[in-house]
């Protein structure tokens, strides 16, 4: 079914008032996107921040019904227009949409992508193009987590780098499940998943078993983990201000000599997130990737943080 979408570009003071005209003049859904580079980091579930400028876009059917749809809307935009104050701004543009498999769509960027000497990760849809390296079939679902973004490359090329036979790995805030699956397939005994969202555990078990490796891999939501866990490896991709306030909860997740991986950190709050783990880990170089960078370390035998 062909579509017909709706877009402005206003700021942020409209938001409610254009969500509730859009869904009362027929909109089948509104969605609300950043239109200036303010980026938000990983709201957590449930949480919705906003953008100083925002694109909201109502999505209509272009049913038999166009025409009473396009009288609502334009009358709403006048509505909203005459809402703004001087020198605000407020842009709009209608377009036709043809039909397509939207939840599919993101996968036209996504190839096969091959992460230090042995691993790839490949989209399930697609042929893998080495059938003899070690290969991750993904699928993220809802979830984050697919190799193409540096803070996951920067976790992928160091399990890769790893000797991870027989070892038990802490994969926290795992998404899709790509890092705790690529652990197993580089030869993890067992690996551990634990997210605060009920999507990425749901993405990971699909994952999971997708890749034949279910029976290896344990999931939690947060706080729903086994006290005193540990692993021989622990990777961390979430960001640099759960990584500081979480550092003595991730800290324990680690044995005495085992390996600690910390990424989705900013070149600039390196310092911070170092300063928070050099009480109990011995530090490595840091890796950097784009504006991205990973800490990399050892526990010391005897210490706690
Ligand atoms: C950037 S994604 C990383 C996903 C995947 N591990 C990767 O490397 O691509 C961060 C994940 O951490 C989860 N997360 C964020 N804060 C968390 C917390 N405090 N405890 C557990 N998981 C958390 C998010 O829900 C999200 O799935």
């Amino acid at each position: 079914m062909p579509w017909i979408q709706i877009k402005i570009i206003t700021s942020k003071q409209h938001d409610n008032l254009l969500e509730t005209l859009l869904l009362e003049t027929g909109a089948v859904s509104v969605t609300f996107q950043d239109a200036g580079d303010q980026p938000i980091f990983e709201p957590l579930p449930g949480e919705l921040k906003f953008w100083d400028d925002i694109e909201i876009a109502g999505l209509y059917e272009a049913d038999n019904n166009l025409h009473e749809h396009q009288t609502k809307i334009a009358a709403a935009i006048n509505k909203i227009k005459a809402m703004c104050e001087p020198g605000q701004h407020f842009i709009y543009k209608i377009e036709h949409l043809e039909d397509k498999q939207w939840e599919r769509e993101w996968m036209i960027h996504f190839h096969p992508m091959r992460f230090g000497q042995r691993l790839w990760v490949c989209p399930s849809m697609q042929a893998v193009p080495d059938p003899s390296a070690v290969n991750v079939i993904l699928d993220p679902g809802l979830a984050f987590g697919t190799g193409t973004h540096p803070t996951t490359a920067l976790c992928l090329e160091w399990l890769d780098s790893l000797d991870l036979q027989n070892k038990i790995l802490i994969d926290f805030g795992c998404g899709s499940g790509i890092l705790a699956i690529a652990a197993l397939k580089l030869g993890a005994k067992q690996a551990i998943g634990i997210d605060i969202d009920p999507q990425a555990i749901e993405a990971s078990r699909d994952n999971a078993q997708r890749n034949g490796v279910s029976e290896h891999l344990v999931l939690y939501l947060s706080g729903q983990e086994p006290k005193n866990l540990q692993a021989d490896v622990v990777v961390a991709n979430i960001l640099a201000a759960p990584l500081c306030e979480l550092a003595g909860v991730i800290a324990d997740l680690v044995k005495p000599d085992g390996y600690l991986g910390l990424s989705g950190i900013l070149n600039t709050q390196s310092d911070k997130v170092s300063q928070a783990y050099q009480h109990a880990f011995c530090l490595y170089p840091i890796a950097e990737k784009e504006e991205w960078c990973r800490i990399t370390a050892v526990k010391n035998k005897n210490d706690g943080i």
